[in-house]
């Protein structure tokens, strides 16, 4: 929950999303804003904000929220209730103004409630938008998760790719991506897959649990392929992920992609990325 003058380098908004992770559920982003016609102008800070990992925003009026100057513990209740909340990460100064309790919210709502003051910035040139998007894109995705407060995601739907994975014996779900996504430079990741609905499961993999994955982001140099594809490797399973809506957390970049003379030196690039993957892995808590 915030106002629109905390859109940005935001504090506040990453560890909603970063509270959302460890809960394991989806972040959604209460903003208040003056009018309706700003909530048009909103619509920008909405395409930034996916990037980051916010999956929803609701865009709340403030004539609707309150008269007070903020959002009042009847509204956000009503909210919550709609919205079927676990955890609130509210800015205190949002809560009517400022004169408004964020215990109470807690008590009214029967939801938890973490108040994070978005100005207590202690290292603004890492809390900056501007900054997590040039870690990423140069492909230091650790920077990133660490600024940030939890890996950096990226979510898409499994499609066919040039159908070359199986028989090398790296079969990679390649994913369609929403066009606000911020994709990492290219780079062959250690990270975490998960297909997104719950109630999925095949060849012994379940929705909604996360996977080690070795994930390759470029044009596929050794094929001179054109399009750059984003493409998660799961490591030690099987199953049918087309048209699965999935995600890919970014933890560590373990290589640059490379143009190989031929596809045995491809694929014994891949067995020792695989196993980099694991060692990466390993030591990040599950
Ligand atoms: C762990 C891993 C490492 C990879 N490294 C490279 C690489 O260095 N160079 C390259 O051209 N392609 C690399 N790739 C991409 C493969 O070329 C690609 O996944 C393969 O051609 C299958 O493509 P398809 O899914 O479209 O069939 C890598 C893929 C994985 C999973
Ligand atoms: N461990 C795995 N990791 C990723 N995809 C897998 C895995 N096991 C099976 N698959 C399936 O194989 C498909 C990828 O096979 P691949 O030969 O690379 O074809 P494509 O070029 O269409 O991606 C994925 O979309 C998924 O449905």
């Amino acid at each position: 929950m915030c106002d629109g003058s905390q859109l940005g380098g935001d504090r506040l908004v990453w560890s909603g999303v970063a509270e959302a992770r460890r809960l394991g559920v989806a972040c959604v982003l209460l903003l208040l804003v003056p009018s309706p016609a700003e909530a048009v102008a909103v619509e920008d800070a909405g395409r930034l904000l996916a990037g980051l990992g916010v999956d929803a925003m609701c865009v709340q009026p403030l004539a609707v929220a309150s008269a007070r100057g903020g959002w009042d513990e009847s509204t956000v209740a009503g909210l919550v209730a709609k919205l079927p909340a676990v955890a609130l990460v509210l800015d205190p100064a949002a809560v009517a103004g400022g004169g408004g309790d964020p215990a109470a919210v807690g008590r009214r709502t029967g939801v938890a409630v973490h108040a994070v003051d978005p100005s207590g910035r202690r290292q603004p040139d890492r809390l900056s938008a501007a900054y997590v998007r040039e870690r990423l894109l140069a492909g230091d995705v650790a920077a990133a998760a660490e600024a940030v407060g939890c890996p950096h995601r990226v979510t898409g739907v499994v499609v066919h790719g040039e159908g070359r994975g199986n028989g090398l014996g790296f079969p990679t779900a390649n994913l369609a991506l929403g066009e606000h996504s911020v994709v990492p430079g290219d780079g062959i990741y250690a990270g975490w897959f998960t297909v997104v609905d719950r109630s999925w499961s095949d060849g012994g993999m379940a929705g909604g649990v996360r996977y080690p994955a070795a994930i390759s982001i470029s044009r596929n140099p050794t094929f001179a392929g054109r399009r750059r594809t984003v493409e998660p490797h799961v490591l030690d399973v099987s199953a049918n992920l087309y048209g699965q809506t999935v995600t890919t957390d970014f933890v560590e970049r373990v290589r640059v992609p490379e143009r190989f003379d031929s596809i045995e030196e491809l694929i014994a690039a891949m067995q020792r990325d695989v196993e980099n993957v694991r060692l990466v892995l390993r030591d990040v808590n599950r």
